[in-house]
């Protein structure tokens, strides 16, 4: 007989998107997808769609700590992440829950914009992940914008990421993870810094498309799936890479706007890595 909880588990703790493209709902796709069985804490909800985010609301505080409380009474979770989490006094309630429970190693994306230009972090919010939660994880995944906030620096090439990603290791990230979707570049570089000060890039082709609400929600919980079934850190991160290539390249037609990502791709055999 096999035993209870023998089966990969994982959560994320993040914000709802109605439109399904981000957020808890990307976050799912994509667990199931890299053959996890995901839970989530739910910290708040937003209204958006592909044209934006229309409005937001964080959950009461109790509800929040009642969801940590539940998933830790039923599940054995192997590994974890964090995204939107809306305001200083919401990180508070999660680095909390974090030390009390022991959820497996943790992926912070540090989800402050979406594409957009709605904030989904309060500038207060974006102090107590520096101060309370970047210790607390195993990887960090800024993109371009989030790591020249956190490290307080202007990010204009290469050297000047590996630079913010240093410092942002400094505050206490085991390994950095920074993507480059947001550069100008023709090519696409995301520098990973691991925990022994070794570092490589991750490069790719730009996709052109305005299709890619989602992208950072959908590497981080790769990665995190990938954690949960037993990969190193470097592994994982390089199948989080391959799995959300292949969902940018591989379009599904899907609203007006910034459309969400092809989540069934990878596992279709989409990914045909010509860089
Ligand atoms: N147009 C694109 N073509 C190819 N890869 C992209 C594109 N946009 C983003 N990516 C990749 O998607 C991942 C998420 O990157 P990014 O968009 O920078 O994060 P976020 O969604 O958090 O803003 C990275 O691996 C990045 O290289
Ligand atoms: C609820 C929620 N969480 C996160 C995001 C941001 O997701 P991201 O992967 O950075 O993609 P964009 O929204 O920037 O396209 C979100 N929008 N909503």
């Amino acid at each position: 007989m096999s035993e209870i909880n023998s089966f990969p588990q994982t959560l994320t703790i993040a914000g709802t998107d109605s439109g399904g493209g981000a957020g808890i709902m990307a976050d799912m796709k994509t667990m199931q997808e890299c053959g996890a069985f995901s839970t989530a804490v739910i910290v708040a909800v937003t209204a958006q769609n592909t044209l934006g985010v229309q409005d937001f609301q964080a959950l009461d505080p109790k509800l929040i700590n009642e969801q940590f409380s539940s998933i830790n009474g039923d599940f054995k979770i192997r590994a974890c992440k964090t995204g939107m989490l809306a305001d200083a006094e919401h990180v508070s309630i999660v680095v909390d829950n974090l030390k009390k429970y022991d959820f497996g190693p943790l992926v912070l994306d540090p989800v402050m914009i979406a594409k957009g230009g709605a904030q989904l972090l309060s500038d207060e919010g974006i102090n107590t992940i520096k101060n309370d939660l970047v210790k607390l994880s195993e990887l960090i995944t800024p993109n371009i914008p989030e790591a020249e906030r956190l490290a307080d620096c202007e990010i204009k090439n290469k050297d000047d990421m590996l630079l913010a990603a240093k410092k942002i290791k400094e505050m206490g990230a085991k390994n950095v993870l920074i993507k480059g979707g947001h550069s100008e570049s023709l090519e696409v570089n995301d520098l990973v810094l691991l925990d022994d000060e070794s570092h490589f890039w991750m490069k790719s082709k730009r996709v052109d498309t305005i299709r890619t609400h989602g992208t950072g929600d959908t590497i981080s919980s790769a990665i995190v799936s990938r954690l949960a079934l037993g990969d190193d850190m470097k592994s994982a991160i390089l199948y989080g890479k391959d799995f959300v290539e292949a969902a940018i390249k591989n379009t599904i037609q899907v609203g007006h706007g910034h459309g969400p990502l092809n989540h069934w791709a990878y596992n279709a055999g989409g990914n045909n890595n010509e860089i």
